[in-house]
């Protein structure tokens, strides 16, 4: 089992540079919802980090600023130019366009695909589709797949950016648990493969030590860094393995340590929403 280790406030982690990182970032909507209260956290070139924390802490928020779609009320965020591409729980493809179409726009909007011929962005599509197992599928309608594959096309999509890092929003959430077990075993081989860097957002724990190096925990809002976990276990992970397993029940009772304590202080936030947020080390969602 290991230990949560604190937040490396200098930034490298493990001898690495980081790819992504916050310091002190604070997020207020409004003129008086604290979203996000001096979050300092990186993420190392090449390293894969799950977010995880109860729900309406801050998360997407914090994905969000990362990715330049909202802006910090105080704090820095450095992402050292690095490309960034970011994916989200729906798909969102156009449905009146093929798949092969759909990350073909993708490759015409990028500065790494501008300029290129439609040929070209035709067979980068294809090479893209058989990255995530799809190459049957270029002409086919996202209404003509399932949700899994929708996925991996959000996927395909999310690479054709040529990003080196990649931001995660519960890409899996709305999946089976096997048709996430498969995606986590394709996320994890192009991750590798590609050397990108990840923050990933999950609610689900088993999901967060299955795929992270660290799991990071937020505190129930305001979103602060509560607790910083790496994740030594060897890849490839099982989900239902009895180390991963293992691991998750010991966030999961610091999580729910932290929204009783969220309860306890605010009890309009108690209940069983305010439990929900994240899903415990046994259960799926
Ligand atoms: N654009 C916005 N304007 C005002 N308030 C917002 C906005 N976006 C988010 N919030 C609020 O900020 C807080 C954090 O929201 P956020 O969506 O980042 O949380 P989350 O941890 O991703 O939640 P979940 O796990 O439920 O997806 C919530 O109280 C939310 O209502």
């Amino acid at each position: 089992m290991t230990a949560p280790t604190k937040e490396l406030r200098s930034g490298r982690i493990d001898g690495r540079e980081p790819a992504v990182r916050l310091d002190a970032v604070s997020k207020v909507y409004g003129r008086e919802l604290l979203a996000l209260d001096r979050v300092t956290l990186s993420v190392a070139r090449g390293e894969f980090v799950c977010l995880l924390g109860a729900s309406g802490c801050g998360k997407s928020t914090l994905l969000n600023l990362v990715a330049g779609l909202d802006r910090a009320t105080a704090g820095t965020i450095d992402t050292g130019g690095a490309r960034i591409a970011m994916m989200f729980q729906e798909p969102a493809l156009f449905p009146w366009l093929t798949v092969s179409a759909n990350i073909e726009l993708a490759l015409r909007v990028t500065s790494t695909g501008a300029g290129t011929t439609r040929k070209q962005r035709r067979a980068r599509a294809a090479e893209l589709l058989e990255t995530v197992h799809l190459g049957d599928f270029g002409g086919k309608r996202p209404h003509e797949l399932s949700g899994g594959m929708r996925q991996r096309v959000a996927l395909a999509r999310a690479l054709a950016q040529d990003a080196d890092v990649l931001l995660m929003d519960e890409p899996f959430g709305a999946l089976d648990a096997m048709t996430r077990d498969l995606l986590h075993d394709e996320l994890e081989r192009i991750w590798r493969e590609r050397g990108l860097s990840v923050l990933f957002v999950t609610h689900n724990v088993r999901e967060a030590v299955r795929l992270g190096d660290r799991v990071v925990l937020l505190s129930s809002r305001p979103g602060t860094v509560i607790e910083d976990y790496k994740i030594t276990l060897d890849r490839p992970r099982r989900t239902d393995s009895g180390e991963v397993t293992g691991q998750a029940a010991t966030i999961t009772d610091r999580l729910k340590q932290e929204v009783l304590r969220h309860a306890r202080r605010a009890p309009a936030a108690s209940g069983p929403d305010a439990a929900t947020g994240t899903t415990p080390s046994g259960g799926e969602r």
